[in-house]
């Protein structure tokens, strides 16, 4: 299975590679719109529906009259719109239009009506600002109540590479787009507005991958399931790693979780620091975990002085006082791999100068969500994408920018995006989940970039498996079904 996504520019290289390698546009452009006819056809159970095609002046258009002509041979009812002037056309796009011998009217609201399905053939890949006037009129027009939408490449007004809406965009009911994905497809809010995806084969070979480099992936099991731990046969506790959690006082629901969630996924050992007025809350809650009370920051840097204990996890539930603080920079001079969430981002607001000298590197994890990403990068500009990587690159370290679409993202430039969570995950103490599922894998000697993958890849599972009506409590438990479930 392909994983990679590719961006616009990326996308255009890939076309001009194809060409190269002796395939011509205009053969692309036919296995483009017959795929898309294809998929029309299967859009509404194989049976015939008045359709209208609305085709926009570039190449995306072009795809939409090739789908004209097959639905038309296939005995459909075709009607096509044409945004712009037919004598406008130009190259691929000109010659598929020629080939279409139907009539072309001019792409107005009005020629929806008896619709059965819509065709979304306007812009692609080519979008370079908001829909204003007609196109923005027609967009408006496809939101009727039971009017399928098939969008080409990518609903309109969605541009390819940041998923951000320009102007608007149709919801579609299916989006066909060709060779590989586009970040849109998988970055919030185009994905709302993508439907079900399809990826076209139209003939492009892999090979051409070679020259373009790509550096996003889907994350899958398939990327890192090699590197997940297994437990030798032989093996003993202590092969499996020593993991240390700092526990708060008073949010101390946050370390139980990811204690919880640490335990579940494997870790040999997990032992709790907290101070000693909340040593027995943390006691009672797991007689597998090891609770050590520490009075100040010194008893904390005595445990990390053994070097079994090899990854730590701070913030979740930790407060914003001196002991979380001292506990991260005495860790990250530790050398140890870690997990760094939650009350770490609000006490380290803007120190990112502090910890890199402390030694933050890419052994580390950072899992923010949205404001705790800012408090500590300050406010980037660009796609969730673009964001995680610029943060991944300043600060030297792994960084899980979490969402429904969750990016993760290496200083070196590779970027992650996890496409299996559930909205039921959007509860409180869900994120301590997930930062216990890293940490048991760093634990373990998981390579940061794959266990933070792993993590939020078995996270959403999770909460599939779990479902409606799941609390973060019910995640830890789900861990042995979806190990199970995935053979893993
Ligand atoms: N391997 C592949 O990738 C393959 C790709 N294929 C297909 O090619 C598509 C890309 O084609 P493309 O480059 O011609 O761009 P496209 O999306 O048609 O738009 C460009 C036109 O839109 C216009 N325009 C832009 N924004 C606008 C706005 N807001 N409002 C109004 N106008 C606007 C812009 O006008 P201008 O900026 O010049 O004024 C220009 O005329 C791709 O999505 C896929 O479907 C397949 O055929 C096969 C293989
Ligand atoms: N709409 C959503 N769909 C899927 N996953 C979501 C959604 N909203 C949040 N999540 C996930 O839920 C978790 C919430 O984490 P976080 O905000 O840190 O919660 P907490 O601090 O309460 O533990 C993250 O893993 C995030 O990716
Ligand atoms: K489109």
């Amino acid at each position: 299975m392909a994983h990679e996504i590719l961006t616009v520019a990326q996308m255009y290289s890939v076309d001009r590679a194809a060409m190269q390698a002796g395939i011509p546009g205009s053969l692309l452009m036919e296995r483009a719109g017959m795929a898309v006819a294809r998929e029309a056809i299967i859009l509404c159970g194989g049976r015939p529906r008045p359709v209208v095609i609305l085709c926009g002046p570039g190449n995306n258009g072009g795809d939409g009259f090739v789908a004209a002509r097959h639905l038309s041979a296939a005995g459909w009812r075709v009607r096509v719109g044409l945004l712009g002037d037919r004598v406008a056309l130009r190259g691929d796009a000109a010659w598929a239009a020629e080939c279409w011998t139907g009539c072309v009217d001019v792409a107005s609201p009005d020629l929806l009506s008896g619709a059965g399905l819509v065709i979304d053939a306007m812009f692609g890949a080519g979008l370079n600002r908001p829909l204003e006037g007609q196109a923005l009129a027609l967009v408006q027009a496809m939101a009727q109540p039971g009017l399928p939408v098939l969008a080409v490449d990518v609903p309109s007004g969605i541009h390819g590479d940041n998923g951000v809406v320009l102007g608007a965009a149709p919801v579609a009911d299916v989006t066909v787009s060709f060779f590989r994905p586009k970040p849109a497809h998988y970055l919030y809010p185009a994905r709302g507005h993508v439907g079900r995806l399809v990826i076209a084969d139209i003939g492009i070979p892999d090979t051409v991958l070679a020259s373009i480099g790509p550096t996003i992936q889907t994350n899958d099991p398939t990327l890192w399931r090699a590197q997940f731990p297994r437990p030798a046969v032989t093996g003993h506790k202590y092969q499996r790693g020593h993991a240390l959690i700092l526990g708060g006082t008073v949010m101390t629901g946050a370390a139980r979780l990811s204690a919880r969630a640490a335990l579940r996924l494997g870790a040999g050992l997990v032992t709790l620091a907290c101070e000693p007025a909340a040593q027995l809350v943390y006691s009672l809650s797991m007689p597998s975990l090891i609770v050590q009370p520490i009075t100040d920051a010194g008893g904390f840097s005595e445990l990390l002085a053994d070097p079994r204990r090899n990854a730590v996890l701070l913030g979740p539930g930790a407060g914003t006082g001196a002991l979380l603080r001292e506990a991260v920079l005495a860790s990250l001079r530790a050398g140890k791999a870690g997990v760094l969430d939650a009350d770490f981002f609000s006490s380290f607001a803007g120190a990112l100068s502090t910890l890199r000298q402390a030694g933050l590197n890419d052994r580390w994890v950072l899992t923010p969500h949205e404001g705790e990403f800012a408090r500590l990068f300050g406010p980037l500009t660009g796609s969730r994408l673009d964001r995680a990587r610029h943060a991944a690159a300043e600060s030297g370290a792994v960084v899980l920018l979490k969402g429904p679409d969750t990016v993760i993202a290496h200083p070196d430039g590779r970027v992650r995006v996890n496409h299996n969570a559930p909205p039921d995950l959007a509860i409180a103490g869900s994120g301590d989940v997930l930062s216990g599922l890293i940490l048991a894998l760093l634990a373990q000697g998981m390579d940061p970039f794959d266990a933070a993958s792993t993590g939020a890849w078995l996270h959403g599972a999770a909460g599939q498996y779990c479902g409606r009506g799941l609390i973060a409590e019910d995640l830890p438990e789900a861990v042995p079904a979806v190990l199970k479930q995935n053979n893993l």
